[in-house]
């Protein structure tokens, strides 16, 4: 697989009129190839994988949030990446998550193409999948490069994106309590 990729952006660098037998360039191919495959390993992961059982149970009926969860996604238009932080809140109901399995869970949608929208909600509704929770909020800030780099070449607009499951959807207290812990 590697191989292949690394033929594919050898055809690239050509097209964009470089020389890829140059020094530097030799072994671009090769290593712009393992890069994307990192950036996009989430497509070999499942959430039973990283969740590796790490569930727990628990009294605890308050909230819990994960917050600042630093984000690296690509575009799924541009493959250009945008960056950010991810916050995630849930009301157990029974059972607790291991901490370190937000971030997992993060990173394994996140190393896909994406759109912000779409990797909000399929965080939202994997933390209620594996959590059976009374409620998920996830909150997404980010910057997109293909708005800054190029297009438009906005450099300092943002963007927000949530989904709200359960009560948080339903009770505006529980919403507000959370929104007012993140902000
Ligand atoms: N909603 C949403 N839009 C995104 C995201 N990432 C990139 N885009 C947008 O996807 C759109 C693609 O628009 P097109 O007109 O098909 O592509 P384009 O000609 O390259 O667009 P410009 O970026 O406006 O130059 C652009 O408006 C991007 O800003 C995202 O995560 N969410
Ligand atoms: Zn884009």
């Amino acid at each position: 697989m590697t191989d292949d990729i690394a033929q594919h952006y050898r055809h690239i660098i050509t097209a964009i009129g470089e020389n890829p037998d140059r020094e530097g360039l030799r072994d671009t191919p090769k290593r712009a190839a393992k890069a994307m495959q990192f950036l996009t390993a989430g497509y070999q992961q499942s959430l039973e994988e990283i969740v590796n059982g790490a569930v727990f149970e628990s009294q605890t009926d308050e909230m819990v949030l994960v917050k600042d969860i630093e984000l690296y996604s690509m575009c799924e238009h541009h493959l250009l990446p945008f960056i950010g932080k991810c916050h995630i809140a849930y009301l157990p109901s029974g059972k607790v998550l291991g901490l370190s399995k937000f971030a997992r869970i993060v990173d394994m949608y996140a190393r896909r193409m994406q759109i912000q929208e779409n990797l909000t909600r399929e965080i939202a509704e994997a933390v209620q999948q594996v959590t059976q929770s009374r409620g998920v909020a996830v909150v997404i800030e980010a910057r997109h490069l293909c708005m800054m780099m190029r297009g438009v070449e906005k450099q300092n607009s943002s963007m927000t994106s949530s989904v709200m499951l359960g009560s948080f959807r339903s009770n505006q207290a529980t919403r507000q309590e959370f929104l007012t812990l993140i902000s």
